[in-house]
Order: C-alpha cells, then structure tokens, then sequence
C-alpha cells in the first residue's frame, strides 16, 4: 500500500485488514499511534496490527458488487477479492478486469447460462455492454478476426480444476455456433467431413458436457480418453497443456484447425496413487465389448499394476464402456481407420501388459522374469506390440554398452529392470499420444489460406502444492509416528519428531504451523505442508513466467492505449517485468557453446536447440557473458556421464549465489527455491536429470522400430546416422523452451485476450468461497500483478461525472457556477493541491494514493457536516430526551400521588374500618355488659324484690300471725 494511503488512515476510517483466516476482514479505525493501529473488526474484535496491513475499504461500493474491477475504488487485494466474493454469491460468476475475464467456477451447472439464446444476445454486442461473459470474450476475439482481419488468441489459465476446459470448449461452442456453415449453404460431402472432424475437435458434437450435479460426461473423447485422468483436483483433469488454433476463411467461417499440445504427464502411465487415475483410456478398453477383451487378453483393471496402485476405478455418473464406444465412433469420424483403431488400443493394452512385468533377481546382479504370470504378460506385451518376446525381455534386462574395444552387454538388476519396463511403458505412450494429435491434425487439415485465426490456450496454471492441512494423528505417544495424508502425492510419509517426512519416490515438508487439540487418543496438529517440486513443475512454472510476461506486457499496454486515448501523457509510468527469473531459467549458456569446437562445424554434435539458441545471440555487453540459466546448467549435467543431481545442486548454487530470485534452502544438499511472480517454490533437483534427458533407450528403439506391426515400428522410426550422431543428447527442457518460445512468438503475432479461472474451493462444491485459497489463485494468474501495474500508472480512472458526483463536496461552489465537468474536476484536484494526476477527454486518471487522500478530505468535510449534523441531532434528541423525562416525571409523580393517596386512603380507610370494629366491638363488649348488668340488676331487683316480697309476705304473714295471736290469745285465755 503507497504511503499516501496510508496517510490517509485516521480514527474512524473503514478498512480492510489483513487475517490469518480470512485473508482480510473488514473493520474501523479505532486509533493510530504513529505505526500502530487499533482497529474493531466487523466480528466485534479488536485488534493492534501495523499500518501496512491496513487498506482503506470503499463504503460506497455496490452491494453486488462492480462487473469490471477496473471500476473499484481502491485497486488493492482486499477489494479484488471482496468484489469477487460478493459477486460469486448471488452466482454472478464472470468479472472482467479491463478485458481480462475471471471466471470463477461455480461447480453447478447456471440454468440458461450457455443456450443458444445466450449466444444470440452477445453476438455483436458491443464488448462491456452485457454482463461479463465467456461469450463476449469469444464474440470480441470473433469481431476484431473478422472486421479487423487480425488474428487473436485468448489466453486460458487457472489451477487444476479451476474450469479451464469447461471454459475452451464454450469459447469454441460460441466460434462453432457462429463459424460453422449452415447446412443449406451447400458443402460438398468432403467439405462436411473436414467441418464434423473440426467440429468434433474444437466442440463436443459427439457428447455434450452435462455439467450438473456432479455428472459429467466427457467430450471431444479422442483427446480427453487419452490425455485426461482422473486427480483428487479433477474428475477429468487434462493432463497435457493444449493450443487450438480455428482458422478461418473470408467469411468468418470455420475451415480449419490445429493442435499443439504440451508436457503431457508421461509419469501417470506408470505411477498413480489413491483416489486418481491412470489415463481414461486404460480403463476403456478394459470396459469394451466382450470379444475386443478377448483379443487384447484384457479384464478387470484390478488385475493390472498400472492401475491397481489406486483403489479408484470407476467415476460416478460416467459409463466406461460408452466412452469408449464414443471414443471410438470419433475415431471414425476422425479418419482413423479400423487397423489403426486397433493398433492404437493393442498399444494400450500392451503398456496394461507390461506393467505387470515383475523381475526376480538371476545369477550375479541380473535379472529374470519372475513368474509365469510374468512370462504370460510379457509373451502378451510381445504378441500385441508385434515383436520378439525374447528381444523384449533382453531389452528389459539388459543394457549394451559400447567402449572402444567391444560391445559388451550388461544385466540390469530388478530394480534396474523395472525402472526399464516403466520407461519403455511411458515412451510409448507419449509416443502414441504425439500419433493421436498429429493424426488429429492431419484429419482436420489447416486452411493454408486462411490469413485469420483465433488461438485457444488452455495451459496449466502456476504450481507450487503448498496448503495447510489438518492432519489427525492417531496414538501420538509413538514416536517416530506414521502420518497417513490422503493426498495426491504423498501418500505415506514417516515422520520422526515433527521434522521433514521421507516418502518413496516424492519429498514433502511438513511444517507445524498450530496445535490444536489433543485427547486421549488423537493428536489434531495444522501443518503447513509444501510438496517439493520436481521438473514437470518447474517446467509449468516456467510456462507461467513466460505467459506472464507475457500477460504484463499486454496490460501494460492496455493501460497505455487507455491512456493514449484519453490523450494523457503516460512517459513517466515505468514498467516492471519477471525478465530476472526467465533469464535465470532460461538464458543460454554463451561459454559452453564457444568452447564446443563441433558446434563451428554442420552437422557436428551440437543439437538443434543449441544452434537455435546460437542464432539468437548477439553480444551486448559483459552481461551476455554471464553463465547461462539453470535449464542450460542443467543441459550442461545432463551431457556429462558424472555429473548428478548433487553436483548440478552445487554448481547452481555457486553460479546464483548473488541471484536475487534464487535461494538456497537450508538443510538440504540438493533442493533449490525460485522466487517466482507468483511466489517462492521449492524444488527438488533429485530426479531433474533423469527427467531431462529426452532420450529413447536404444534397446527400446531397437526392439520397437523392428515390430512387426508397421503402426508401432512407425512410433519409433529408425533414426538416420546422421541424426542419431547430432542427437546423442537431447533435453525436454531445452525442446520444451524452444515449443515455448514458438508459443510466444505465435502469442505475439496475435491480439490476446485473457480469461483466468479461479478455483473457489478445494472441495469441488458449489457456493463455497476460500478467500485464501482464491487470493492465492489470482496472485499466480496474474490478476494481482495486472493490478500492480494498473498502480505503477493511474490506478484510478474516474469519468467526470462520477469523479464529481464523489468530489464536488469538497468544492460546493461550482455548484452554484456553471462549469464544464472537465473544468470542475481541475478545480476540486487545484484545489486539493493534488499534483500529478491527469485529466482525459472523458475520464480523471489519479495517481495511488490521491483518490485516498481525495475521500481523506472528503471525510473532513463530511465530518464537519456531520459534526453539525451530530450536534443538530444530539439537541433534538437531548430535548426529547428531557421533554420525555418530564413527561415521564409528571408521569411517575402523579402516579406516586395517586399511590401515596391511595395507601392513605386505604390507611384512612383500614382506621375507619378499625374505629367501626373497635366501636362495634366496645358497643358488643358495653351491650354484653349492658345485658349482663341489666340481667344482674333485674335478678338483684328480683331478688330483693323477691326478698322484699318474702319480707312482706313474711311480715304480713307474720302481721296476719299477730292479727292472728292478737285475736286469739282470749280466746286461749
Ligand atoms: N462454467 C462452469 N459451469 C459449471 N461447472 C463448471 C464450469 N466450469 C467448470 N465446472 C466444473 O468444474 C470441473 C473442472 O473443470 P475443468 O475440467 O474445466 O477444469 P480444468 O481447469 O480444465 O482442470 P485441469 O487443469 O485439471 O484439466 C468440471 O468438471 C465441472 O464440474
């Protein structure tokens, strides 16, 4: 990030920061000290991390995300990636760079996506109009071969099962649709088989791919049953790199193609591991009718070590035994006749035959056939390659060794003899898949008219197996532990401590990277886990760095015609190239030649590509004497017969020790670490020389050239004196550099357009993004770099009016003025005291960092705007905020009133209530007492009433008693 940007960085600003797990996250500036920034992530965290990892974020940016990248604010990584990701979500799967078109994978098959209607809507259409599309790219390569005669190509990269194919073969549906004739337009019957077998080639005439669901079925089945395999990256991975050149005649129709293909992965043939496959049309043939399996001695694929190494042998939702009808029914459309039909699939089965070849040790150090099994499969490897089995098991075993005295021939131990059998097994394959494409390209014929041609290169992308792997570790406490990584190379690696893992055949490093749990049984640690390259990388690695040169140079020159159209001055924007790492790999060694004294002479031993290398030279200067890169270091080993990989290691590391883009890893003997555009690879020099070495052994070519079967004796012919002299030694590197170079220089005569594929996850799922992963993809593709250079110039092209819709705040007076949007532009950037940037006929070109310090002022002003707005609101919300709270205190005051009234009215009431108990109580108690004293007095008064009476009475009687007496006592008397 420019340091202008990061200027810009203050307390409140929305950026992207960088995150172990997401790649970025976005977040807000809480504070800077100096470097440091304190930033609240969007999943509420906060962190403290330096301010290079910070990028500013446009909060501005559509939720949809934009459809050009070019139109993101801030050109930067986060913002790429974000822009992809939004995008992918709502399946908008295409995105264009500019004219760079990144076609995500989306792993389900989009309804409507490529139909015809499709194809209609983008014929013609102006390039940009419509939604970003394969179409267009195809319908833009179509219209500027047409209207403007010039040839194009379209560039087609990504990593394994990223969508290369899939993406070619719509390019060429869509040239198809549109280049091919109709049918009323009159063919003569050879001109219709010349359109089906082209048509077949660049189309999938005979099966259509169904991608959904998981289904696939193959097309174009010549090429792809012979050059595609099944890996744990893709069900139907191609395992070749292929150029398709369609040309066409002046009415912009179809009338011929060609096919260059490249590397194909000759080591599949005989070494697989699980869940691939070997090459589909092994398993084929051993699906084919009845009475073919007969006469090829074939059966289950289980019972061939070819294809045994896996336990994978069939793929879900596809049919061997109809691909290989299919397969075969091309192969009739394509020419090949039935002889040669059946000597290509005798081939096959004899490579099935020989691989279960096994040798046991004989006398002294040689080897014997082991078995009968063994003599049976060599007697069948023999009968169908047509030649002598005898011949064949001397060819396997021994070896002639010319000195100058005699020819002596020398056994090969068992080993030796099996390491003879797989070369022998991967020489014809290669040999009979070179056939396939020539015979290909004979069938379809080239237009040697045609002046127009549109090139489709569907390569492979940049590979350096580097992934963090979570790796379950069963009883732990066993040291040194076995470590089984279901992987595509490693396949069993033992690792002592948590050091560097040995593994048959292939090298891994595993370095930890987290722990993250441990229970009783099961140890779970996170390794970083790099497989170390071998040649085959290290030669698609340089594809790359050429392709991306390539690639630098086009969109530097994009930029530049921008820039020119607008009619601004670009002298000033450097460009910077990967020139360093192509000289390292592949600069010639000037010494070496001068000092070969054949080389003056013709035809002395000197190989074609060093002549070719010779023709090139012209001395410049001081550097040009400089040793050559590591291809002609490695050339130069391979000539002499002592040289190894140890001393080739050494020899590199003493001419690069000062090279900047060439490290030497420590702790190994052998390996050595390229700097590559797109990152550091590590690559293991063990087996480099053996695989550089383009070269039949002789006992093979012998035996082969000498079959009886002029099919095979024609993929090995004899070799005349005079080239087997100036062949003695010839390197795939060297051949590979110069296919490369003739590569470039047809790249070169044409317009490219590029489309990169992005793999979205490793797990071939639908609707899963891996930033990480994807981050990773679009540094190896180059869309990163594109973006460098985009920032080495003008990232930021605004038109006017969206530069003005953005600025015009920073200068509210040309609103009220009228001023040409141009003018207004100068005005805000004068203002702004921004110098530098430029303004064109239509667009604002800013320099990196100014559109940050633009929205940097802008945030000033809409800060000072929203401080007045903050404190307009603070007020209105304080005073309804108080209006509220006095509201709410009448509120709760008249509510307490009332609740204070009430509890005394209850008081009042629960006295009054108590008074009424008390007083009718006291008037029970006074009335009880009443009664009782009542009660009491009138029993008294009875009482004493009663006693009165009794008195009375008793005086009475007493008187009456007296009266009584008193009148008797004379009478007594
Ligand atoms: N546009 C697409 N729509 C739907 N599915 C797709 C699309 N592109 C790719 N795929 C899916 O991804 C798989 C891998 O694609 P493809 O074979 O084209 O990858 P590749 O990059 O050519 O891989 P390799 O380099 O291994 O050959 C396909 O089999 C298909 O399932």
């Amino acid at each position: 990030m420019s340091q202008e940007t990061q200027e810009n960085i203050v307390a409140g600003t929305h950026i992207w920061v960088e995150d172990q797990e997401l790649a970025f996250i976005d977040g807000i500036v809480v504070d800077v000290v100096e470097q440091e920034v304190e930033i609240q992530t969007s999943d509420a965290r906060t962190i403290f991390t330096n301010l290079s990892k910070v990028y500013p974020k446009d909060v501005e940016a559509p939720a949809g995300g934009v459809d050009d990248m070019t139109k993101i604010s801030y050109l930067h990584e986060p913002g790429v990636l974000h822009n992809l990701a939004t995008r992918y979500e709502i399946n908008e799967i295409y995105t264009y760079t500019g004219n760079i078109l990144i076609a995500v994978n989306p792993f389900q098959g989009l309804s409507n996506l490529y139909d015809a209607y499709m194809m209609e809507q983008y014929k013609g259409a102006p390039f940009g109009k419509l939604r970003p599309h394969v179409f267009a790219i195809a319908d833009f390569a179509y219209r500027t071969m047409f209207n403007e005669k010039k040839s194009n190509s379209i560039l087609v990269s990504g990593e394994s099962g990223s969508g290369k194919t899939e993406t070619t073969k719509m390019l060429m549906r869509y040239l198809a649709y549109f280049g091919g004739r109709a049918s009323a337009e009159g063919r003569t019957v050879e001109q219709q088989v010349l359109e089906d077998r082209v048509t077949l080639v660049v189309t999938d005439v005979i099966h259509c791919a169904v991608v959904a669901d998981g289904i696939y079925v193959r097309s174009n089945p010549v090429l792809e049953a012979f050059g595609n395999a099944k890996t744990v990256k893709n069900n139907n991975s191609s395992r070749f790199g292929k150029f398709v050149e369609i040309q066409f005649d002046k009415q912009g129709k179809i009338s011929g193609a060609a096919i260059r293909t490249y590397l194909l992965e000759r080591s599949r043939v005989c070494q697989i591991s699980d869940p691939e496959r070997n090459y589909h049309c092994f398993y084929l043939l051993c699906a084919a009718p009845p009475e073919e399996i007969e006469r090829y001695k074939l059966g289950n694929p289980k019972s061939f070590h070819y294809l045994n190494q896996s336990k994978c042998y069939e793929l879900v939702g596809v049919s061997d035994a109809n691909d290989y009808l299919a397969t075969r029914r091309a192969m009739d459309i394509l020419g090949m006749s039935k002889k040669e039909q059946d000597a290509i699939f005798r081939v096959v089965a004899a490579i099935l035959h020989l691989g279960n070849i096994d040798f046991a040790k004989g006398d002294e150090d040689s080897s014997v056939i082991k078995d009968n099994e063994s003599k049976f499969h060599l007697k069948m490897t023999a009968e169908l390659l047509m030649c002598d089995p005898h011949a064949l098991e001397d060819a396997l075993c021994k070896r002639v060794m010319i000195t100058r005295e005699e020819i002596i021939k020398k056994s090969l131990d068992p080993l030796g003899a099996t390491v003879s059998r797989d070369v022998l097994a991967k020489t014809i394959y290669s040999r009979l898949f070179d056939w396939l494409v020539d015979k290909i390209n004979i069938s379809i014929g080239q237009d040697p008219r045609s002046n127009c041609l549109i090139g489709i290169l569907d390569i492979y992308g940049f590979e350096s197996f580097e992934t963090n792997r979570q790796i379950a570790i069963y009883a732990p406490h066993i040291f040194p532990f076995h470590l089984l990584i279901g992987d595509d190379d490693l396949k069993l690696a033992t690792m002592k401590g948590l050091a560097r893992p040995k593994k048959k055949g292939s090298a891994a490093k595993l370095q930890l990277e987290k722990f993250l749990h441990f229970d009783a049984h099961v140890l779970t640690l996170e390794f970083k886990y790099i497989i170390l390259c071998s040649f085959e990388q290290f030669c698609i690695n340089l594809t790359n760095e050429k392709l991306q040169q390539h690639f630098n140079q086009h969109v530097f020159k994009m930029e530049q015609n921008e820039y020119s159209k607008e009619e601004i001055d670009w002298s000033y924007v450097e460009f910077i190239d990967n020139q360093d790492v192509l000289d390292l790999i592949e600069k010639v060694i000037m010494h070496f030649i001068f000092s070969l004294p054949v080389l003056r002479k013709p035809g002395g031993i000197i190989c074609s590509y060093f002549a070719v290398d010779l023709l090139s030279i012209v001395l410049h200067s001081p550097e040009d004497l400089k040793p050559g890169g590591i291809i002609a270091l490695l050339d130069e080993a391979c000539m002499f017969p002592k040289s190894s990989h140890e001393t080739f290691a050494q020899k590199l590391y003493q001419t690069f020790k000062d090279h900047k883009r060439f490290i030497k890893p420590k702790l190994t003997r052998s390996d050595f670490t390229i700097v590559h555009y797109a990152g550091e690879v590590q690559y293991q020099s063990d087996l480099f020389l053996d695989k550089n070495k383009d070269y039949v052994v002789p006992e093979h070519q012998n035996l082969l050239s000498a079959s009886n079967c002029s099919f095979v004796a024609a993929l090995f012919p004899l070799l005349s004196e005079e080239t087997t002299k100036s062949s003695k030694f010839s390197s795939i590197g060297s051949r590979f550099k110069l296919q490369l170079q003739q590569l470039m220089d047809t790249l070169n005569s044409t317009e490219p357009l590029y489309i990169r594929c992005v793999k979205p996850n490793n797990l071939l799922k639908p609707a899963l993004f891996d930033n990480i992963s994807v981050m990773q993809q679009l540094r190896s593709g180059g869309v990163l770099e594109a973006i460098r250079i985009k920032c080495a110039g003008y990232p930021t092209h605004k038109t006017f009016s969206e530069f003005l819709d953005r600025f015009s705040i920073l200068a509210p007076e040309i609103l009220k003025q009228n001023y040409e949007e141009k003018d207004a532009c100068k005005w805000i950037l004068e203002k702004m005291e921004l110098t530098g940037y430029q303004t064109g006929k239509t667009k604002v070109f800013l320099r990196a960092g100014q559109l940050a310090e633009l929205d940097a002022r802008r945030t000033v002003v809409l800060g000072g705007s929203a401080k007045i707005i903050q404190s307009q609101v603070r007020t209105l919300i304080t005073q309804k905020h108080y209006n509220a709270i006095c509201c709410a205190s009448v509120h709760i005051q008249s509510f307490c009133r009332g609740e204070l009234a009430r509890q005394y009215y209850t008081y009042l009431k629960r006295a009054t209530a108590a008074v009424k108990i008390q007083k009718n109580l006291r008037r029970l108690v006074s009335r009880k007492d009443y009664f009782n004293v009542k009660a009491a007095a009138i029993l008294l008064q009875t009482c004493l009433r009663t006693m009165a009476a009794q008195r009375e009475f008793t005086y009475r009687r007493h008187a009456r008693a007296a009266v009584i007496i008193q009148v008797t006592p004379h009478l007594h008397m």
